[in-house]
C-alpha cells in the first residue's frame, strides 16, 4: 500500500506539486497521467526513494519496486542477448547454489514475460515489444510488488502495445502486482486501468476509470 499526505515537491524555487493525499491499494492498476512537466516522473522517483520529498508524508509499505522505462534505440551491435541483458540485474556470484538458484530465477520470468522462445536473440536486433519486454523481464528480477511503467508503451505501435499491456495485466492478476502506469494515452488508460491519478493545477485529484476523458490528454503543461 502507499498512502501519500500533503506531498509536496520544489526543486529550489520552482513548486512542482503541493499538499498531494492519494492511496494506492496492493494489486490496484491504476494510471498517472498529467500534462508533460506536471511532475509524474518527479513523484515516482520520489516513491522509489531517488528523489527525496520536500515536505508532507509518504509511507511505501515495505514494498520493492521494479521500474520499465520507455525504451531507448539499442544499436543493433549491442553485445547481448536477451537473456545476457536481464541477467545484468543479478548479482554476480561464484557459488554453485546461487548459481543454481539464479538460473532458475531467470527461468520463470522468461516464461512469465513469454520470451523463453527469444532468450538467445541479440537485444540490438530484437523487435520494440520485444525489448520492451526485456525491460520488463530486468525489472521483475527483484520479485517486485510494485510496478511503474514509465511511458513504457510510448515508441510502440499499437498492436504491440496492447500485447505488452496485456502481459502487464497478466501479471497484475495472476500475482496481484500493484502496477501504477505513466502515461499520455487515453485508449489504453481506459481498457486497462481502473482508476487514474490526475495532474492538474499543481496537485492530484483521485479520479474513477470512467470519469477519465480525452480533454485530460490534450492540457498543456
Ligand atoms: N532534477 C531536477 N531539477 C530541477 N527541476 C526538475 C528536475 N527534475 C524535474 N524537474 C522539473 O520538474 C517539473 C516536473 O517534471 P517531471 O519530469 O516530473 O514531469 P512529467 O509530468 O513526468 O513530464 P513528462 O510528461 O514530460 O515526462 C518540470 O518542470 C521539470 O523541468
Amino acid at each position: 500500500m502507499i498512502e501519500a499526505k500533503n506531498l509536496t515537491k520544489r526543486f529550489g524555487k520552482q513548486l512542482v506539486f503541493k499538499d498531494l493525499n492519494f492511496r494506492i491499494n496492493d494489486g490496484e492498476f491504476i494510471s498517472l497521467i498529467g500534462p508533460n512537466g506536471s511532475g509524474k516522473t518527479t513523484l515516482v522517483k520520489i516513491l522509489m526513494g531517488l528523489e527525496p520529498k520536500t515536505s508532507g508524508e509518504l509511507n511505501v509499505v515495505k514494498q520493492t519496486i521494479g521500474y520499465v522505462p520507455q525504451f531507448r534505440n539499442i544499436d543493433i551491435d549491442y553485445p547481448l542477448s536477451i537473456e545476457q541483458f536481464i541477467r545484468l540485474n543479478l548479482k554476480l556470484t561464484f557459488s554453485s547454489k546461487q548459481r543454481r538458484q539464479n538460473n532458475e530465477l531467470i527461468n520463470t520470468i522468461m516464461e512469465k514475460t513469454h520470451l523463453t522462445e527469444l532468450k538467445d536473440r541479440p537485444l540490438g536486433l530484437a523487435s520494440g515489444g520485444e525489448k520492451q519486454k526485456a525491460y520488463l523481464a530486468q525489472a521483475l528480477l527483484n520479485e517486485p510488488k510494485i510496478l511503474i511503467l514509465d511511458e513504457s508503451t510510448a515508441s510502440l505501435d499499437v498492436e504491440v502495445k496492447m500485447q505488452l499491456m496485456d502481459l502487464v495485466q497478466e501479471l497484475n492478476h495472476k500475482y496481484q502486482l500493484t502496477v501504477i502506469f505513466i502515461t499520455h494515452d487515453y485508449e489504453l488508460t481506459k481498457k486497462y486501468t481502473n482508476r487514474a491519478l490526475l495532474f492538474k493545477n499543481k496537485t492530484l485529484e483521485e479520479l474513477d476509470v470512467d470519469q477519465v476523458s480525452k480533454k485530460m490528454f490534450e492540457m498543456e503543461g
